[in-house]
């Protein structure tokens, strides 16, 4: 297995007459193993990235390393559940696992593909076309799954999932991955299920990495202070602050020890996620060595 499951250089993916940047001269580095949280908000280039590391789609500028090689070349290796999660709607459930085991002879697993529909109380002889999205989404991750990748990519997999199934297929899906090695990159707008799960984090906004590092290392780097609005805030980096009345409340990135007067605390990943969302412009944070290449 490569020790680097993704790699991104100068990333750049342009659309339309104007050209306009899904991505923008993105870097990072995901170790393999991780499981890696890619979140902002709609149009930030998620889906984009996802699907140029799934070799659908062809950079325009800069490169992405899947696995060690170019992502068209590992397509065995890898599963990508796109946010539509395409399927053929005349199959039958058990059609569709059959398809998969021929596709895949090499991999196939069908004890885990088998168990996913089965959690789901899936009939085997049910029309794909006859399934609610939820369902589809339980048939589509059977698939991935089933493939036994290195690398599975999830495009905002528990959308249309109902809390309980959320709950229940994530466990299933994050104990799969970690009983096999699995790399599992994944979108989500639900950063709570996200959390206790992904290890990895990757925050996108117009186009360009703004996070990028083990979870651990990024939460740590930030603290939420509170104080008095007329304390100043130098020379930690802010990257967003509220007052109310005297006090100031802020999420910072301290550059050295706090002054006297401050209350401080770790943020959550969603206090970390939604400040930099009301945030767009604060500045970017790499932790994963792939600080280079975004210069
Ligand atoms: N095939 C395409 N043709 C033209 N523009 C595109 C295409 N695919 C994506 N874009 C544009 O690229 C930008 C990023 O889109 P993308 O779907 O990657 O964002 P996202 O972060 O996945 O958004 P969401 O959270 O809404 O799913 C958007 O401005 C979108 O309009």
């Amino acid at each position: 297995m490569t020790e680097t499951a993704i790699e991104a250089a100068a990333l750049t993916r342009r659309f339309g007459r104007r050209r306009t940047a899904a991505l923008d001269g993105c870097a990072f580095r995901l170790p393999a193993g991780s499981v890696c949280a890619v979140v902002g908000p709609n149009g930030a280039g998620k889906s984009t990235l996802l699907s140029l590391a799934a070799g659908l789609a062809r950079p325009t500028e800069g490169t992405i390393t899947v696995l060690g090689q170019a992502p068209a070349a590992v397509r065995e290796r890898l599963a990508y559940v796109a946010q539509d999660k395409p399927l053929h709607p005349q199959l039958t459930v058990a059609d569709t696992l059959r398809l998969g085991r021929e596709l895949n002879p090499r991999r196939w697993d069908d004890r885990v593909a088998a168990r996913i529909v089965a959690e789901g109380d899936l009939a085997p002889d049910a029309k794909i076309r006859t399934l609610s999205g939820g369902q589809r989404t339980r048939v589509a991750l059977a698939l991935a799954l089933g493939k036994r990748p290195e690398l599975l990519l999830l495009d905002e997999p528990m959308a249309d999932l109902d809390p309980l199934a959320r709950h229940q297929l994530m466990a299933t899906l994050m104990a799969d991955a970690a009983e096999h090695g699995t790399t599992v990159v994944m979108s989500s707008h639900v950063v709570v299920e996200l959390d206790g799960a992904c290890d990895h984090l990757l925050l996108l906004g117009a186009g360009r990495v703004r996070l990028a590092g083990p979870l651990d290392d990024v939460l740590a780097a930030h603290r939420i202070v509170t104080g008095r609005a007329d304390a100043p805030l130098d020379p930690h980096t802010v990257v967003e602050s509220r007052t109310t009345g005297r006090q100031i409340t802020a999420l910072i990135r301290p550059e050295g020890a706090l002054g006297d007067g401050w209350q401080s605390t770790a943020p959550t990943l969603e206090e970390l996620v939604l400040a930099h969302l009301r945030s767009p412009e604060a500045p970017a944070l790499h932790l994963d060595d792939a600080r280079e290449a975004a210069v």
